[in-house]
């Protein structure tokens, strides 16, 4: 299976400071892949070179087979990378609804017809109503974003990198900021499932048993170089993954 995201020997450097040291790292097609590692390994980095935030040293990433090297980050957006940011990009007076129109019309290039309003505009409204649906959002659909909760927010955070019609998402702590176990958490955990089957996902998350519980594979990243890549059981086996990130950690069962 051709992988939609492939990256080979990626490296970006601080000064003295090997941030991203060779990685290689696949997406398949309806696969959430993890990066694990510690505060500082540089997940966040990765994240933002394959976004073209951060210009690469060295390596080559492909979307779909096509080099992506040469593209900026609209170029990147519209080649069909998404990315939802650790904060928000969320307009808090605005309802659920006008936010998602609002990314659907800037995504899909409309212009500002400032005679019709665009929750008037039914192609956009419909489109938005499918990813508020998507997201788990229905019920709040005209509900202000500043009414809820933190974790209704990453969701609508989603639904709004999911306007550019994604075929890559990159997800940088989705579950920051809710308690393990709570009904937040819980709820991601289910959405995300469920968005795999439509979009390869690379997760960035600090909660295990979030990661062990969605991730078809994992990559342990320390000081930028991927230490090892597998499958959960893999990952919870490996020695080395417990000595440099898991430690004497319970590790979720
Ligand atoms: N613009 C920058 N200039 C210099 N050093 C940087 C810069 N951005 C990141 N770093 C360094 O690169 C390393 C990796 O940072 P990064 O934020 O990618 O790690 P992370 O794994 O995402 O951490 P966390 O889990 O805390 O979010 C850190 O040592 C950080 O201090």
């Amino acid at each position: 299976m051709q992988p939609l995201l492939s990256i080979r020997g990626l490296v970006k450097r601080y000064g003295g400071l090997l941030v991203t040291d060779h990685v290689d790292l696949d997406i398949l097609p309806g696969e959430i892949h993890a990066i694990i590692g510690p505060n500082g390994a540089g997940k966040t980095t990765l994240i933002s070179q394959i976004m073209g935030e951060v210009p690469c040293d060295a390596g080559t990433i492909r979307l779909d087979g096509q080099s992506i090297d040469a593209f900026d980050m609209a170029q990147r957006v519209r080649a069909g990378i998404g990315r939802s940011y650790q904060i928000t990009s969320v307009i808090q007076r605005f309802t659920v609804l006008e936010n998602v129109v609002l990314a659907v019309q800037g995504c899909q290039g409309h212009g500002f017809h400032f005679w019709t309003p665009a929750v008037e505009t039914p192609a956009l409204v419909e489109r938005s109503d499918e990813l508020i649906g998507l997201m788990g959002l229905t019920a709040w659909r005209d509900t202000p974003a500043m009414s809820l909760s933190y974790g209704q927010q990453r969701q609508l955070e989603i639904a709004m990198a999911l306007a550019a019609e994604p075929k890559v998402l990159l997800l940088d702590e989705p579950m920051a900021g809710m308690g393990h176990g709570d009904t937040g958490s819980d709820m991601m955990v289910d959405l995300l499932r469920r968005l795999k089957s439509r979009y390869g996902i690379l997760l960035i998350e600090h909660d295990m048993d979030a990661v062990f519980s969605l991730a078809d594979r994992i990559s342990v990243l320390f000081y930028g170089k991927v230490i090892c890549c597998g499958d959960v059981e893999t990952i919870r086996r490996s020695p080395e993954v417990r000595e440099a990130y898991l430690g004497d950690e319970e590790v979720p069962a």
